[in-house]
Formats: C-alpha cells, structure tokens, sequence
C-alpha cells in the first residue's frame, strides 16, 4: 500500500491533536484513501514529546531541514506566527513539497505570495484548520458553493472571544479569569491578544472574504474591533432588548464594494448565531442560488482542528498525482480570474446601531440628543432610559434604524459635546442578518 510521508513541523495543541488522531483513526482513514499517512519526520524542541507522541518519527531541530528530506512529501506547518514558519513555507514549496497549514495569520498577510509561488511550483496548499477549527467551511466556500455567486459571509470565528463572552453572559464571570481558562483549554492563540482584539477574526474572515468574492487576500483592508473594550453593561441591555453580543467576522458584496469588518455585533436573540455559544464557532453564508446555509462546529482545540487538518492531509493525498488542471484553484477562482475590488471604507458602511449615552438626569434632555441624531438622519427605532446613576446621572439607550456610519459618527460627536452628556457614547453595530 502506498505511504504519504508527512513532516510535521511544531507539536504544541493542534500538532500533538494530529498524532493523536492518526493513532487512533488510521484504520478508517486507510479504509476510506487507500493509502497510509504517517508522520516520518517532526520538529521539535523537545525531543522526549516526539518519542511520547510519534515514536516511528524522526526528530529535526531545524525546520528548514525537515522540509527538504527525502522521506517528507507534504509539510504540515502547526508552528504558528509568520517568522519561521513563512520561511518554512516557502522553502517546502520550493522544494515541491505539498503544504497543509492551520496558520490563518500566515495565510491572511503572506497568502498572495505562498499560492503563486506553490502555483509555480505545482504543489497544493491546503488550509481548512485556518478557519474556524474543526468545521469545513473551506470546502464549503471552495467546493460545496462552487456553483453560486456568494453575497455575505458572516460568522462567529474565534473560540477564545466567543467563550470569553457566554461565560461572562451565563456566569458573569471575570473576563480575564476565562481567558486564562480559554488559555489552559488550548484554545487561545499563542499571544491572546490576536483573539481578544479581534486579529484573529480578522485573519479568518479575510481568507473567507478572497475565497468568496475571487479577490487577492487583503488583510489591510478588514477593520478590526475586538472584545477588550465590552461593557458588562451593554451586554445586560442588549439582553433586555432581545439581543445577543457576539464578535462577529462580516464581508459583504455591495454597490460600493466589499465590506470587510470585524466588531461586537448586537444579534436579534432568534437568530441562530446568537445562539452559538463557548467555543462552538458558526459561519453564515448567503448565496445567490442556495440562499442561506449555516456551518457550525468546534472552531478551536486539539482534536477537532486535528480533524480539519487531517481531512487536509487526505485530499492531497488523493490529489498528488491529478494534473494540476484538475485541482481546486488555491482561492477557490482559477487564479488569472482573482482580481483585485474595492473595499467599503468603514465610513460608508450601513448597518443599525446600539448607542449608550450618559447624561444628565434632566428635562429636555432626551429631546436634545433625539435631535442631534435627527440632524444627521440618524432614525431612532427604540430609545429607552435605563437605571439613574449616581450624581443625578442616567443612561440613555438607543437602537437606531439602518443609516451610513459616518452619519451616526457625526451624530455621536456632536452628542459628545453637550455639556449634559458626561461621558463618551458606546457605539455597538447591530446585524439582522436577513442579507
Ligand atoms: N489551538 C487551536 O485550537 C488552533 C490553532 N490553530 C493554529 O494552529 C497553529 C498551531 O497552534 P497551536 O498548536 O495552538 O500552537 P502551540 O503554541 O500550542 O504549538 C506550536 C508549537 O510549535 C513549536 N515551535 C514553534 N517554533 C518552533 C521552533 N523553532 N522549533 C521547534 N518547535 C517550534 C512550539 O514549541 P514549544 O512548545 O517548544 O514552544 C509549539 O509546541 C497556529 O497557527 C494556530 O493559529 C488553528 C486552529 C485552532
Ligand atoms: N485562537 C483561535 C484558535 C482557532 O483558530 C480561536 O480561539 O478561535
């Protein structure tokens, strides 16, 4: 029987998830390629974790190395970070070694370079743990839909902040004690930051975005907002309104171009992504033929992205000897059809708004910043006056009808420099998600 030969590059979380599951599910793997996948070479630092977890394995020190001996014929990057994993890359390529990765950062700002050179170079990038973990949304968006001309993509796409903001819903607990237990999980990003401040939502939605609309991969252009920033607060009111705060990935196909954002995101209760809760990710894609169709799963953690890597592993396995006409372009468009389109500045996006303001406790008041927000064509569809603080002080708040977001931003300055609003307003995007 034939044997693919993998050199695994990083045996951390996901690395070790592969081991695991090819240890225990190479009988059904086999049963379904007909050929065996078996780790032949890993680096590492230690060299005690790979005689533990693949013990048939060579051990290498240098990545560089692995990626060019005899007995590799795919890469499999679970390193992380774009330093030397990226040299890795491009060194395997050039070698004619096939890649699968789960670096959704490497991808999202170096992609553009690693497909054209594995298109020189005929071999296959395959990349399905890079995007929301364990579902196979890839295959979805290169494959599954291949036949529509996709509208929207929106999703939940980062464990670490979706877990973050169910544990502070559902138990109020303290935002950094669940991030330490997002971290001790695995679920986290070498630096949390990448997940909290919505980096890593950024990097998946950016890979999802050129994959639906047949644009170069283009992280520079995604507004980025994460989660650091929540208020219990607001949580609690949107709750009370009927929504759900989530962190949301959104591109969008527009007459003015491609919107590309990431940022909390108030969901009416009833839609079913305000309903995916801890870890869990869910991705929505709306296309022109299908409609709607949601895809939800596991979108962090060892074993389930073990699993989307894997099914990566299989697929090239199966392809290595296709002619390369016969293969799913990289960006899911054959690639002198990925093309270059104009993003939506945040200014010029619409969507609805939750304003929270806090001014004083006084007649007239409402009245005024009714106006403001009126001034700018700023609609009011619900405004109500939540609990009086200390010093004679109220929150105000206020959901808007659909407008553009430099009308709201003007509208909120303008708020901001009453001298009866004593703080600065929170602005929180709503979705309806009908589109
Ligand atoms: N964790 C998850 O749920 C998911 C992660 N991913 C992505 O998968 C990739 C891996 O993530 P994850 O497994 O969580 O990360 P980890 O930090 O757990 O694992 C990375 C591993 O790479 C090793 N490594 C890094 N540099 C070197 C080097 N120079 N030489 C030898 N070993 C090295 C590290 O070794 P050491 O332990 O010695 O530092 C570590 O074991 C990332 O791109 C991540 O974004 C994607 C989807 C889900
Ligand atoms: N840190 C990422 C891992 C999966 O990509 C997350 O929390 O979603």
């Amino acid at each position: 029987m034939r044997t693919i030969n993998i050199g695994l590059l990083g045996l951390g979380t996901v690395g070790r998830g592969v081991a695991e599951l090819l240890r225990d599910n190479t009988q059904e793997m086999t049963r379904r390629l007909g050929c065996e996948i078996r780790i032949s070479a890993v680096c590492s630092r230690s060299q005690e974790r790979v005689q533990q977890l693949c013990p048939q394995a060579a051990w290498e020190t240098d990545p560089l190395t692995l990626v060019q001996r005899d007995d590799v014929d795919v890469v499999l990057e679970l390193f992380g970070g774009t330093t030397l994993a990226k040299d890795a890359v491009l060194k395997a390529i050039e070698c004619g070694k096939h890649i699968v990765t789960a670096n959704k950062k490497l991808l999202a700002e170096y992609g553009n370079d690693i497909f054209a050179l594995a298109e020189k170079n005929n071999v296959m990038v395959h990349f399905e743990a890079a995007v929301a973990g364990g579902i196979p949304v890839i295959k979805a968006l290169r494959e599954g839909l291949a036949a529509n001309q996709i509208q929207s993509v929106a999703g939940i796409i980062n464990g670490t902040s979706n877990f973050i903001l169910s544990e502070m819903r559902e138990k109020g607990s303290a935002f950094k004690d669940v991030l330490a237990e997002a971290q001790r999980l695995g679920y986290a990003e070498a630096d949390p930051t990448f997940d909290i401040e919505g980096h890593d939502a950024g990097h998946k939605i950016t890979i999802m975005s050129a994959l639906a609309f047949g644009t170069p991969v283009n992280f520079g252009a995604c507004y980025l907002e994460g989660i650091s920033q929540l208020d219990s607060r607001d949580i609690k009111y949107a709750e009370e309104l009927g929504y759900r705060v989530k962190l949301l990935g959104i591109t969008r196909k527009t007459e003015k171009g491609i919107e590309l954002r990431v940022h909390p995101t108030l969901i009416p209760e009833s839609r079913l992504l305000a309903n995916v809760n801890g870890v869990m990710n869910a991705v929505r894609i709306n296309a022109n033929m299908v409609g709607e169709t949601l895809y939800y799963g596991a979108g962090a953690g060892a074993l389930p992205t073990a699993s989307a890597v894997v099914a990566d592993l299989m697929d090239i396995a199966r392809l290595m000897n296709a002619p390369s006409q016969n293969r799913v372009p990289h960006l899911a468009f054959q690639p002198s059809q990925v093309k270059a389109q104009n993003f939506v500045s945040m200014d010029n996006i619409s969507s609805s708004y939750y304003l929270r303001v806090q001014a004083a406790d006084e007649a007239g008041v409402l009245g005024k910043i009714a106006t403001l927000l009126a001034n700018e064509g700023v609609s009011i569809e619900a405004l109500i006056q939540k609990a009086v603080l200390d010093n004679n002080q109220a929150e105000i708040v206020i959901l808007t009808h659909h407008t553009i977001e430099k009308n709201v931003k003007t509208a909120i300055a303008a708020i901001e420099a009453q001298d009866c609003v004593s703080a600065p307003v929170t602005m929180i995007r709503m979705e309806s998600l009908h589109g």
